[in-house]
């Protein structure tokens, strides 16, 4: 038990983070037009070391001349291993728009290197007078990252959004695999002639949700790699908000469909967490803690349990 009221996330829709390479502009209008709630303009991974300079020009360009809509406006910075990240800081800071919303940090490995970050952005928002503080998200994946995860959770009140990482998290971590998220071959338990597989990226992805629960940040599950496997993607993101995460990325744009369809509860889950919340309401008038449901117990903690499910809907209708 404790005292303590555990805080809320930004209440925002993060269903799906679309990312594109800010080395390739010509997609920008393609990813504002898209379904997606939350945009990642990409500074790191996806662009080559000799294309740094121009993307960042590009996505400093776009942050003011693309109409984002309603979106979230985030830009991946590169990694603080790198030479590029504090002049992704300082250019994104002092030249672009103050339609961008959050920066991405990646390959955090604690809080230490949150903090770094917030310094320079702090004084680069008061010498420049910029008027909205920019919000952070970080990636973990990394073997500190994950050994250091709550402390980085809270480690800033810019904090918005946490996501996991599986290609980097799955290097660092030295995991036999070339995959990005899903489905690993060799994770399997043998029993009497059957392969039964097992979730390589359950332990990491829920110690996510509870330091991201714990401290009022957003759990969202990262990329898999494999676009053209649908099924593969729906199951990965099933068990992500399975467990407790928001959203998904979309490495590709027909995932965003698919993360939509996931992270947005459905029509009959709705119905049923309003019916839980109507059967205790009756239940308390009459002086009752619990009563069933369907042949199930309903308790005081199913109140919560709906709650989470309406809240999400309500807020997805209402954005
Ligand atoms: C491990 C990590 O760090 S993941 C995060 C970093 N990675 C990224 O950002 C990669 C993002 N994705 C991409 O760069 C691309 O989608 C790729 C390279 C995977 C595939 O690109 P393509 O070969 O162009 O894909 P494809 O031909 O299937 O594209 C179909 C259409 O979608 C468009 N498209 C492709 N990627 C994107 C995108 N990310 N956002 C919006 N539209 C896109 C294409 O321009 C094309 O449009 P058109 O039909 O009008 O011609
Ligand atoms: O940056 C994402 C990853 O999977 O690595
Ligand atoms: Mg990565």
């Amino acid at each position: 038990m404790s005292f303590r009221i555990q805080p809320q996330p930004v209440a925002r829709p993060n269903r799906c983070q679309l990312f594109g390479p800010g080395s390739r502009p010509a997609i920008f209008e393609k990813m504002a037009g898209s379904d997606a709630d939350v945009i990642n303009l990409d500074l790191e991974d996806s662009v080559a070391p000799d294309d740094k300079t121009e993307a960042r020009k590009n996505v400093i360009a776009a942050i003011g001349d693309v109409d984002w809509g309603s979106k979230t406006l985030s830009v991946r910075i590169n990694g603080l291993d790198s030479p590029y990240w504090y002049r992704d800081v300082v250019d994104l800071l002092e030249q672009a728009s103050e339609r961008l919303d959050q920066i991405m940090i990646p390959k955090v490995g604690n809080a230490s290197d949150i903090y770094a970050v917030d310094a320079l952005v702090s004084s680069i928002e008061a010498a420049k007078g910029r008027g909205k503080a920019i919000g952070f998200e970080v990636i973990i994946e990394s073997a500190a990252g994950i050994a250091h995860v709550e402390d980085i959770a809270a480690a800033s009140p810019r904090l918005h959004a946490m996501s996991l990482g599986a290609a980097d998290f799955a290097a660092s971590m030295g995991m036999q695999t070339t995959g990005i998220g899903g489905t690993q071959e060799n994770y399997y338990m043998h029993h009497e002639g059957q392969r039964h597989y097992s979730d390589p990226w359950h332990w990491a992805q829920a110690a996510i949700v509870a330091a991201c629960r714990t401290h009022g940040v957003l759990p969202v599950d990262g990329p898999f790699g494999d676009f053209s496997d649908d099924e593969g993607f729906r199951a990965q993101a099933r068990r992500s908000a399975t467990l407790g995460m928001v959203g998904k990325w979309a490495i590709h744009p027909k995932q965003v469909t698919l993360a939509n369809e996931v992270f947005t509860p459905s029509e009959d889950a709705v119905a049923e967490a309003r019916e839980i919340l109507e059967a205790m309401e009756k239940a308390k008038a009459e002086g009752a803690g619990a009563t069933v449901y369907k042949g199930r117990l309903v308790d005081i903690a199913s109140i919560k349990q709906a709650e989470v499910i309406v809240k999400q809907a309500e807020m997805i209708a209402a954005s």
